[in-house]
């Protein structure tokens, strides 16, 4: 996928609960720089990977490389460099956001300042000093990224952090990830079964289904398998007169009623082509059009064939 080193990268991995294949065979690539977006239905694995990640899980079989080096072997070393979202943050309601990561500072043996830069990073400022027990959910979520950028770590593993968000808080947490990803040099990988999020926020995306990893790649290669999926859509009086009068042109199309027909949109001139044969054809045309599905279509496209295999 990249000829840059890889930030991240997992080779074959599988992990099973009890005698149950929850993934198998996952290859991820994560290259610096990057926004990561690992997409799947409720269920996929996604948290499974992110604990495996983080070595609070062990996999039954594979490899994890972190930063070029293996996870099993170096594990306290390469985790110091690693920022983790994984739950709700746990804070302490009755402390102030400044409160709260003040304690996990001193934790992690950082210097003071650090709790003004983290609260800044993150744009809890002005709120610093209320009690997190009035914090909204966008911005408890914020500061639980304030406690994991504490030790400026170069990746970070955010576990669906805009879930449960209001659009606003969703938008303050896409503009923060692409903040830390452009100002501060962070590579993130975060997970989501919403492709329309990843779309706003990933350099690359990585679709995962029932523990299969089913597409890999940067986001415009998604886009453009998902352009590829376009049909054309007519209307007319009889759609089995129409794709018998045109074989060469309407062989291919699937009936999708009485009336209409659906097939693989290949370009404008082939809708102009196919309109100009339907009326020398004598067929009535009550709608002729080019359609794209939704790119969640798309998503659930990719899962599904995935399952077929
Ligand atoms: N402790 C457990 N014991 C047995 N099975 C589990 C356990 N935890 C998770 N699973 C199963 O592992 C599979 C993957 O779960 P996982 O939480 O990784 O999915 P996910 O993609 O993160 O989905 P979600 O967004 O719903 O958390 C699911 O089928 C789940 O039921």
């Amino acid at each position: 996928m990249t000829t840059t080193p890889l930030l991240l990268e997992t080779q074959g991995l599988h992990f099973r609960f009890g005698k149950r294949a929850i993934l198998q065979d996952i290859n991820l690539q994560v290259a610096p720089g990057s926004i990561y977006g690992f997409l799947g239905p409720n269920g996929a694995g996604k948290s499974t990977t992110m604990r495996l990640l983080l070595g609070l899980l062990r996999p039954a079989a594979g490899r994890i490389q972190l930063f070029g080096h293996d996870l099993a072997q170096h594990r306290v070393a390469l985790l110091s460099r690693v920022g983790a979202l994984i739950e709700n943050p746990s804070l302490y309601d009755h402390l102030t956001g400044r409160e709260n990561v003040d304690v996990t500072r001193r934790l992690h043996g950082v210097s003071p300042a650090r709790t003004a830069e983290v609260l800044e990073i993150v744009g809890l400022t002005n709120s610093a000093n209320r009690p997190a027990k009035e914090y909204s959910l966008g911005m408890r979520q914020r500061l639980g990224l304030a406690l994991a950028l504490l030790p400026d770590p170069d990746l970070l593993l955010l576990d669906e952090p805009t879930n449960g968000l209001d659009p606003n808080g969703i938008m303050e947490m896409r503009g923060l990830l692409q903040r830390l990803r452009q100002e501060h040099g962070k590579t993130i990988l975060l997970s989501s079964h919403l492709i329309s999020e990843i779309e706003k926020v990933a350099t690359h995306v990585g679709v995962i289904q029932q523990g299969r990893l089913v597409f890999q790649g940067r986001l415009p290669e998604l886009q453009q398998l998902h352009a590829g999926r376009a049909q054309v859509m007519l209307e007319t009086a009889s759609a089995d007169t129409c794709r018998n009068l045109l074989p060469h042109l309407l062989g291919g199309a699937m009936l999708t009623g009485a009336s209409t027909l659906q097939l693989p949109f290949t370009s404008q001139n082939q809708v102009a082509t196919l309109a100009e044969a339907l009326v020398a054809a004598g067929q009535p045309i009550y709608s002729l059009r080019a359609e794209q599905p939704s790119l969640e279509d798309t998503f659930l496209h990719l899962t599904e064939t995935s399952a077929a295999l």
